[in-house]
């Protein structure tokens, strides 16, 4: 079983039980809900960094790397540096994440955030939603083109941006349709957890010009972020290398200094 297989196999029992607790209908009645959202595709459009920070404690890949920020701090830096958006994980299990966290992050900050989760039911966009986010993420390694277009529509629906992932060209073909904002390349290999943005470099060519081009995961240097808007991107999601320092924000300011 490979590591988005046992995620997906836990969230699958994560999620009936939350349902059971918290309704749907319940989630649509608070009052966040009703928050009018801000479009990270936008600010990405309009920004010359086009950083996406990501709040990150730990992953599959490494077991530890910063446990010790809270997340309110860790936002309120990210803003000041000027980023675009902030990515929150909210997997507990494999991340150590929460909606806490976004629902704290989204008290902290008026930036656009985005919910960094595995989703693979409507009940899961609705709680982003009631959390604050404004962006969520669909993984296409996950879901089926129907999944992706029934997910997309309604998070469309409800104000919400949509990041589609992916990590090659076939996961790419299935997914294009007018309900996405973003295409995300992912530049982590999900077997061997190596990373390389000669996958985002690859698959530039084959993302239509309707969707804000995005490179995540494994960049940690200006260099890369310069050679990547070669190929069209505008939008660097980048975890581990602000959250491994002791002061996230401020390194990531020190790094937007660098690219402008
Ligand atoms: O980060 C992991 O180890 C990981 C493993 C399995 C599925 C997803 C994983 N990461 C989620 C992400 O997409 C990254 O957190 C994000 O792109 C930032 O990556 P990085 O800058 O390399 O921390």
């Amino acid at each position: 079983m490979n590591i988005l297989d046992k995620i997906v196999a836990d969230k699958f029992k994560e999620i009936q039980l939350k349902q059971a607790l918290i309704p749907s209908a319940q989630l649509e009645k608070s009052p966040i809900f009703q928050r009018e959202t801000t479009s990270l595709a936008s600010a990405l459009k309009n920004s010359k960094s086009g950083i996406i920070a990501e709040h990150k404690r730990r992953s599959p890949s490494k077991s530890m790397i910063n446990q010790s920020l809270n997340v309110q701090d860790v936002a309120s830096g990210y803003e000041d540096a000027g980023v675009c958006g902030m990515s929150v994980l909210t997997d507990s299990k494999y991340f150590g994440g929460s909606l806490e966290d976004l629902l704290l992050a989204r008290a902290s900050v008026k930036m656009p955030l985005l919910r960094k989760e595995f989703i693979i039911s409507e009940y899961q966009i609705l709680e982003a939603k009631a959390h604050g986010t404004d962006v969520i993420l669909l993984i296409a390694a996950i879901l089926t083109r129907d999944e992706i277009k029934t997910f997309s529509e309604l998070a469309k629906s409800l104000g919400l941006d949509v990041l589609l992932e992916v990590h090659n060209l076939e996961e790419l073909e299935k997914s294009i349709m007018p309900s996405l904002d973003m295409l995300g390349v992912n530049n982590r290999n999900l077997k061997t957890f190596e990373v390389s943005t000669n996958i985002s470099k690859e698959l530039s060519a084959k993302i239509p010009q309707d969707f804000v081009k995005v490179s995540e995961s494994g960049i940690s240097s200006i260099a890369a972020i310069k050679d990547l808007k070669q190929y069209g991107y505008q939008g660097f999601l980048i975890g581990e290398n602000f959250m491994k320092t002791d002061d996230p924000g401020k390194y990531a300011k020190e790094f937007i200094q660098q690219l402008s």
